[in-house]
């Protein structure tokens, strides 16, 4: 019977043999191998004295107690594994070759949403998760996602506040994390065809200018399939931005300038989306029918793909800018908000009291937008915008008068009568000549409509004091349509108190204007730029069939999708006094709350929201209680204090 040695000799080539020798000289062969080794532990130091040692222990267990050539076996391991490269070698090879001219890819860098499309389209699918080469990442809901409350314990509080209470301190451990493929490469079916997933990661070094240097981790994911055409690629990426859109359809996405250490990557590192939020419902916003009317018209115009070649013919900047103004709380942001939900709009919102805000970045930020938006300038009056840059305002006069004064009197004083407070001053000093000037009217002005400046967005403007703005911030071509938002009148506190107390399951109103009340509010048009004339658009609420306006064009609310059929149970803890109120009965109560809202235009829209509110199941009450909290409004306001004495 042949021995392992002499099975595996036969098998290895010629030179194994000439390094081993007989199976009978194995003694004095590991002898001599073990001295040559000992030898060797000094001269090659401590580093590598113990893999010297373990390959001496194996060296003789293999070759006395085992009765193995320890040189054969060391030839054999060095084969596998140039057998494995070679293979490795061949396998890429052919690789490439049936990639290069078999395949087709697309590639695609984390700079880009396409990106996050792709990912959350991966997560979503069940194989993908499914694999064993995952990355997790940890999500949490939003305000706005639905969630599930069958874990969440209540009971009935009672009215010395005795119960048991709300309580969400393990609200994070229950949402699950997210899996999306690990770096490497992955495999998946989409529509009975194979598409290659490479997910990779590289560290670039990016210059920022000055200090601003930075490794930067990019990843690119490339997508590969076979055939020479990469159609089926290009489908997939469509349908993974559908279906990323599609859940945030009846959503309007908020976004506001990003931080400045990620505004320097540029293009829609700009942006930071801050919030998605369901869209709000056309009807909700409380005012003139046709005001309301006016500006969808004029913003549906503007908007329709035929307008820009209408503005290109006659040479006019392809730009919308409105002007919303009137007290605070009456609803300014509430109809930018409900107007982006119609025409299915980002909101992009910039407040110029940002600090780190320069005027380039400004520049920058108006650039990056994308070609369909609503950019939201919110209190444009408490900008601090400043129309020349030598513009003194009397405190500033008032303290170089002081200045004045006080290097007069050091004059006749010496250098060891410094105090503390002159210190303090030479200090505030330099540091104002460090401090950033802030955004000026003429930056606003460039960003706005500057040579370079992005065309197609709408610009909506908010002010609490109109009279204080610039005319040049205001003028036609920045502001095209002003929109004006008084306090409530009493037709306007009806429909805030139907609004608050109608069953959700009541039918919707199916119209989103109608129902709406006229108060004494203004619109002003500057200029004219209505490419399709005024009276073709119709303005549609998804829930309705019915339209507002004769002509051609329709606008979806899609705002409406979200009237939901069933009624709110907030829980235990709030009596409803409303018990099973008709529609007419509700009205009757309307009426007489409206009658006692002061026809004076004395309490805003949010107040009255305010009061509802924090009765919202007790429309009898809220009846009940209103004479006693207008009387204690009106007398607050009066006096100017700031603390309410009847909420
Ligand atoms: N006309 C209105 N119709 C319905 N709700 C309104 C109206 N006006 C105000 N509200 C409610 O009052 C709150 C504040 O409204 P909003 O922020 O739109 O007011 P604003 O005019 O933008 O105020 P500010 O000038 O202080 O920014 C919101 O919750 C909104 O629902």
């Amino acid at each position: 019977m042949m021995d392992f040695n002499t099975i595996f000799r036969g098998a290895l080539p010629n030179f194994t043999a000439n390094g081993t020798g007989a199976a009978a000289t194995n003694a004095t062969g590991n002898t001599f191998s073990s001295g040559i080794m000992e030898s060797l532990v000094p001269l090659l130091g401590s580093q590598f004295s113990p893999l010297l040692k373990a390959y001496m222990l194996f060296h003789n267990m293999a070759g006395s107690h085992l009765g193995l050539d320890p040189a054969l076996i060391v030839t054999l391991f060095g084969i596998i594994w140039a057998a494995n490269k070679l293979w490795r070698q061949l396998f890429m090879t052919v690789y490439t070759f049936v990639h290069t001219h078999f395949m087709s890819s697309i590639t695609i860098t984390n700079n880009d949403e396409m990106y996050i499309h792709m990912m959350r389209w991966l997560a979503s699918q069940p194989r993908m998760v499914n694999s064993r080469s995952l990355t997790a990442e940890s999500t949490s809901k939003s305000a706005w996602e639905e969630e599930d409350d069958s874990g969440i314990i209540s009971a009935p509080i009672s009215a010395d506040g005795d119960g048991i209470y709300l309580n969400f301190s393990n609200q994070e451990a229950k949402s699950p994390p997210r899996f999306v493929p690990a770096l490497g490469t992955h495999g998946f079916w989409h529509n009975g065809r194979y598409f290659r997933l490479h997910r990779k990661q590289e560290s670039i070094f990016e210059e920022g200018g000055g200090s601003m240097t930075a490794f930067k981790d990019k990843e690119y994911l490339m997508l590969s399939c076979f055939g020479r055409s990469p159609e089926p690629i290009k489908h997939l990426l469509q349908h993974a931005k559908e279906q990323y859109y599609t859940d945030h359809h009846a959503h309007t996405i908020v976004k506001r300038p990003a931080p400045q250490n990620m505004r320097r990557y540029g293009g829609r590192h700009n942006w930071l989306q801050v919030s998605n939020r369901p869209v709000r419902p056309m009807k909700t916003v409380v005012l003139d029918g046709k005001q309301k009317i006016q500006v969808l018209v004029d913003m549906n115009e503007y908007l329709h793909p035929a307008t820009p070649r209408w503005y290109a013919n006659r040479g006019i900047p392809l730009r919308r800018g409105y002007l919303f103004y009137g007290p605070p709380g009456t609803g300014k942001t509430s109809l930018s908000f409900a107007l982006a939900g119609v025409f299915g709009l980002d909101i992009y919102v910039i407040s110029l009291q940002e600090p780190t805000l320069t005027e380039e970045d400004l520049s920058a930020l108006f650039n990056s937008l994308p070609r369909r938006c609503v950019v939201l300038l919110e209190d444009i009056d408490s900008a601090g915008l400043a129309r020349a840059p030598d513009a003194s305002t009397d405190e500033d006069k008032a303290e170089e008068t002081n200045e004045k004064d006080d290097r007069k009197r050091k004059k006749t004083e010496t250098k060891e009568d410094w105090k503390v407070s002159d210190l303090a001053r030479e200090l505030k000093k330099q540091g104002g000549e460090n401090e950033k000037k802030g955004i000026s009217l003429s930056g606003l002005l460039n960003a706005i409509d500057g040579v370079a400046s992005h065309e197609g967005r709408v610009l909506i403007m908010t002010t609490n004091k109109p009279e204080s703005l610039d005319e040049a911030l205001i003028r036609p071509g920045r502001v095209d349509l002003q929109v004006g938002f008084s306090n409530a009148t009493q037709e306007q506190a009806k429909e805030l108190f139907v609004r608050m107390y109608e069953a959700d399951s009541s039918p919707v109103i199916r119209n989103p204007l109608r129902g709406s009340v006229q108060h004494s509010g203004k619109i002003i048009t500057n200029g004219p730029a209505q490419p399709q004339g005024s009276n073709n658009t119709k303005i549609r609420d998804s829930s309705s069939d019915g339209f507002t306006s004769d002509g051609s064009t329709e606008v979806d609310d899609r705002s409406s999708a979200f009237t939901s059929p069933v009624k709110v149970n907030f829980g235990p803890g709030l009596d409803d006094d409303a018990g099973d109120m008709t529609p007419e009965q509700l009205d009757e109560i309307a009426d007489s709350f409206a009658q006692k809202i002061p026809p004076g235009q004395l309490v805003s829209p949010a107040e009255i929201q305010g009061f509802l509110l924090k009765r919202k199941k007790q429309p009898i009450q809220a009846l009940a209680e209103v004479e006693v909290w207008v009387e204690a409004l009106v007398k607050q306001k009066a006096s100017k204090t700031k603390v309410l004495k009847v909420q």
